[in-house]
Formats: structure tokens, C-alpha cells, sequence
């Protein structure tokens, strides 16, 4: 099987600080892979490395064999791989119908002169936005609040939203940056439960950084544990769980 995601070595340096240090993993298709550390590890900034938003310093990033490292975001996002961020961001002011629709507008096939002229090709393209805008805000159970600007919706809601701004334009990876901070334990399930759909049903690989280990355990196919910007272990749940280095991080020396 070939891997979607092909990180070698990745490091990023800010001027004395080496936030991530030579770290390596793949993604296989419909896997949810982790990262996971304690508080500063460089999980963010590899994240900010993937999705275009870093430079990175040194290291290779390959999405399936083709390499995206040095890229801006918007063309990363082009070529398949979207992301959540820590604090969600969404246009608050607009509805999360026009989110949805918005999310999908680099991906339309109109020109300018199509949408002043109202061709036939655009109007095919709005319509074919309309309708998956219509099928994520189901999918989601965000069709009663369509018309609602995102910001005034409740936090696990907004979650949802900017989660379904992402899958709208079918990634092939999707990075999710803390999706649990500020969840109460039920929209944690639901998450849980959203993303195993998500990898299953919908072709997407996860790559996920969550402090919430009751969730990165229960969902984590592999799980990579970063400490001071250096990868300290990489495997199964389990053996993360029982792996001495990993206990030592984050309990500390007895
Ligand atoms: N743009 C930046 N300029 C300078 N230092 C940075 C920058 N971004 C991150 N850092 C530093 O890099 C290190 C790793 O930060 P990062 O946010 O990646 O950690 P993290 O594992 O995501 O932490 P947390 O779990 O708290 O979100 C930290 O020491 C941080 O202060």
C-alpha cells in the first residue's frame, strides 16, 4: 500500500529553537494517525509544516509521492489536504450555509465573466454547490441552523462546521488540530464517532494532534509521541500506552 502522507525528516528551526527535530512517519489511506506530546513538543508547527503555512527548514514532505514541502497553503489545500485549527476559524459573520459554499469556491468551475453573465456553466456549478453544501449541512446535523450566522452558534456546533468546510471539498488528508478542546464528554463521542465515518466512508485520511487521550486511544490506528520537537516513539495504541519514554514524558522522572 502506498502512504498518502510521507514526512522525512522534517525539522523547523526559529532561530535558536529547534521545534521539530528530524521527525518521520506516513499516513496510509483511511488510517487515523496521531500525534500526540506534552504541551510545546512541535505537534503545531509540523502540522503548520504539512499545510503549508511553514517553511520548513529542512526535510521532505511527500503527499502521495509528489512533494508539497515549501508550498503555500492555498495550494496545498488544492491538492487535497485541509485542516481545523486549535481555536476554530470560521467567517462568523456569514451564515454556515454561505461557509460551506464559500469553502467551495476555489474549486468551481466558473470564470468571472461566467458569474456576471450567468452562462449555463455557472449556473451548473452553483447548483452542484448548492447541493453538497445541502448534503454536509445533513450529513452534519446543521440543516436547522443553515441560515444562522457561525459565529453565534454553540462551540461544538462550530466544530462541526469547520470540520464539514473541509470534507466539502473532498481532502485527501484532513488534519485536525485539537477537535476536542472545549467539547463536553458526548460531543467527544460523537466526534469519535464522526471521524471513524469520516476515515471509513468518505476516503479521508486523519491526521490528528489531540490532547483528549481517551479519544486519541479509542480512534488512533498509529500513534506518533513528540517530545521537545524530537519523535520519542511511534506505534499502536497499545504499545504507546505501555512504552516507558512515553510514560517518563508525561508523568516525568519518579
Ligand atoms: N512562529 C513561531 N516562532 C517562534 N517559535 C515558535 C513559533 N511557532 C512555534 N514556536 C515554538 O515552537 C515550539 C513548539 O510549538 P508547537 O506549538 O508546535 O507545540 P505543540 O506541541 O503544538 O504545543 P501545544 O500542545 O501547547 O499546542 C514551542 O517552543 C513554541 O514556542
Amino acid at each position: 500500500m502506498s502512504a498518502i502522507l510521507s514526512v522525512q525528516d522534517l525539522t523547523m528551526r526559529f532561530g535558536g529553537l529547534l521545534a521539530v527535530d528530524a521527525v518521520s512517519f506516513e499516513v496510509q489511506p483511511h488510517q487515523v494517525f496521531a500525534i500526540i506530546g506534552p504541551n510545546g513538543a512541535g505537534k503545531t508547527t509540523v502540522f503548520n509544516c504539512i499545510s503549508g503555512f511553514y517553511k520548513p527548514t529542512a526535510g521532505q514532505i511527500m503527499l502521495e509521492n509528489a512533494p508539497i514541502h515549501g508550498m503555500p497553503s492555498h495550494k496545498v489545500a488544492q491538492k487535497g489536504v485541509v485542516r481545523t485549527f486549535q481555536n476554530v476559524r470560521l467567517f462568523k459573520q456569514l451564515t454556515v450555509l454561505e461557509n460551506l459554499l464559500v469553502a467551495q469556491h476555489q474549486q468551481l468551475n466558473t470564470s468571472l465573466l461566467g458569474g456576471l453573465l450567468k452562462t449555463p456553466a455557472y449556473r451548473r456549478s452553483e447548483a452542484q454547490a448548492q447541493e453538497a453544501a445541502a448534503k454536509w449541512l445533513d450529513f452534519m446535523d446543521l440543516r436547522a441552523y443553515a441560515n444562522r450566522e457561525a459565529g453565534n452558534l454553540a462551540y461544538g456546533h462550530q466544530r462541526r462546521l469547520e470540520i464539514a468546510r473541509c470534507m466539502i471539498t473532498q481532502p485527501r488528508l484532513l488534519l485536525l488540530d485539537e477537535p476536542a478542546a472545549g467539547l463536553n464528554p458526548q460531543e467527544k463521542k460523537e466526534l469519535q464517532a464522526l471521524i471513524d465515518t469520516l476515515r471509513r466512508d468518505m476516503g479521508v485520511a486523519v491526521l490528528l494532534i489531540e490532547h483528549d487521550m481517551s479519544l486519541v486511544m479509542g480512534i488512533s490506528d498509529e500513534i506518533l509521541v513528540m517530545e521537545y520537537g524530537k519523535p520519542i516513539a511511534m506505534g499502536t495504541p497499545s504499545a504507546i500506552q505501555n512504552d516507558p519514554r512515553v510514560i517518563k514524558a508525561y508523568l516525568g522522572e519518579e
